[in-house]
């Protein structure tokens, strides 16, 4: 386990003593260096969001809603940045958000390992998607001791749903992330201009390939005719009839701890946790699914009012300490990171996403001791004031 205490004072020690960064300092520097690094098709799938991606823009936005009242002589010399999600106490807020395509983004095409490695290094839990390039049991063996949780996109079949499921909690995993918010795909005009969609390339299908209900679906194994395999996995991804009548099956499949990705309703938020469910993660995908323009920073609130003790964690708009700080203050328990960990990864691999983290979380944790919250439970709404 790093010393999390440690990390700006690196940052630090090299911008004292004339080092340059070789790493981007700023997440609009990142982006750039990111496009760059990618191809026009990558950048377009990871960057891009639904429609005219206003509300991709106002996640990002909603941040400068709010402002932190510093607070003087408040005795935070020392900052405890830990967190306990289900019965774990875990050196940071921070978790990597699952990202489909994360695979694609290193130089290797094994960008799923090699975002586990830095997880890893970091002790900064990473959700694996269901959409990865290596099969989720190598994934989990590559986080050595730091936790990851399984993300799932159930299938529109219950008996690879299960497969999934048991299989992720015997490779390791600590909990299930249902996301419910890409039962069916985004209107995402970038990608749509491009005529490129990666999974339906045969990207990132691996835990499908693996998985031995997938392959008994398939006349011939998938390295035979992998267009049939990738032509069931465009059948089965969308599960559009998935329903609230679900989720008690959804909840017998496993005893471990169960969130439900893409929550912004209060009710929903209720309805989840009257159905079993141990968290509630609070997302609006980035803005790539809907494009209503609802930040899902403005749907936090509510979400964490109508759920009690229920944990919630949330994404979508995070970009530097401040916002981190923000989103725990209005009652996140965990806050995630999508797209930055992918631009670190295409600009400097593992240590790039290392580096992402690093300053994230060295962000975090000035923001703290320069207004004064000693640690993250001292965090509440009395530290956020409305910014007109
Ligand atoms: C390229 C990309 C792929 C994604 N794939 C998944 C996925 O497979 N499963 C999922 O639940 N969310 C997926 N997401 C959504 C992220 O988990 C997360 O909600 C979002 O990236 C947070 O917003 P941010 O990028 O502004 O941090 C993806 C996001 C991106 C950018
Ligand atoms: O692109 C995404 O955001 C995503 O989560 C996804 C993954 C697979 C199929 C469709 C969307």
């Amino acid at each position: 386990m790093p010393n999390h205490g440690d990390w700006q004072y690196t940052i630090y020690l090299d911008g004292l003593t004339g080092r340059v960064p070789s790493l981007p300092m700023s997440f609009a520097e990142l982006e750039r260096r990111a496009e760059a690094a990618m191809s026009p098709e990558l950048w377009s799938y990871v960057a891009g969001g639904a429609g005219d991606e206003r509300t991709q823009r106002a996640n990002v936005t909603a941040f400068d809603g709010w402002g932190l009242m510093p607070r003087m002589l408040a005795g935070a010399a020392e900052r405890d940045l830990s967190v306990e999600l289900f019965g774990r106490r875990l050196p940071t807020p921070l978790l990597l958000a699952p990202v489909g395509v994360i695979g694609l983004c290193g130089d290797d095409g094994h960008g799923d390992l090699t975002t586990a490695r830095a997880a890893g290094t970091m002790g900064v839990p990473m959700i694996a998607s269901t959409l990865s390039q290596d099969p989720m049991e190598d994934v989990a063996a590559a986080l050595g001791d730091t936790p990851g949780w399984f993300q799932l996109y159930p299938p529109n079949d219950r008996e690879l749903t299960e497969s999934l499921v048991h299989r992720a909690e015997a490779a390791g995993f600590t909990a299930l992330v249902v996301t419910l918010d890409t039962l069916t795909l985004g209107w995402r005009p970038r990608d749509l201009a491009l005529a490129s969609f990666p999974q339906l390339a045969g990207e990132c299908l691996a835990n499908y390939l693996s998985d031995p209900v997938f392959r008994s679906r398939l006349a011939a194994p998938p390295e035979e005719d992998p267009q049939a395999a990738t032509g069931l996995w465009a059948t089965l991804f969308g599960n559009q009839r998935l329903s609230w009548d679900d989720l008690a099956w959804l909840r017998s499949l496993t005893s471990l701890p169960l969130l439900l990705k893409g929550i912004c309703d209060p009710d929903d938020a209720r309805r989840a946790v009257d159905g079993g469910v141990d968290g509630i993660y609070c997302s609006n995908h980035g803005g790539r699914q809907a494009n209503g323009g609802l930040p899902a920073l403005d749907c936090l609130p509510g979400v964490v009012d109508a759920v009690g003790d229920t944990p919630v964690v949330f994404d979508s708009g995070v970009r530097g300490g401040p916002d981190v700080v923000k989103a725990l203050a209005l009652g996140a328990r965990a806050v995630a990171i999508g797209r930055p960990y992918a631009y670190g990864l295409a600009v400097g691999g593992q240590g790039g996403i290392e580096h992402v983290l690093r300053c994230l979380l060295a962000e975090t944790d000035l923001t703290l001791a320069i207004d004064g919250y000693a640690s993250v439970g001292a965090l509440d709404r009395t530290a956020l004031r409305r910014v007109r």
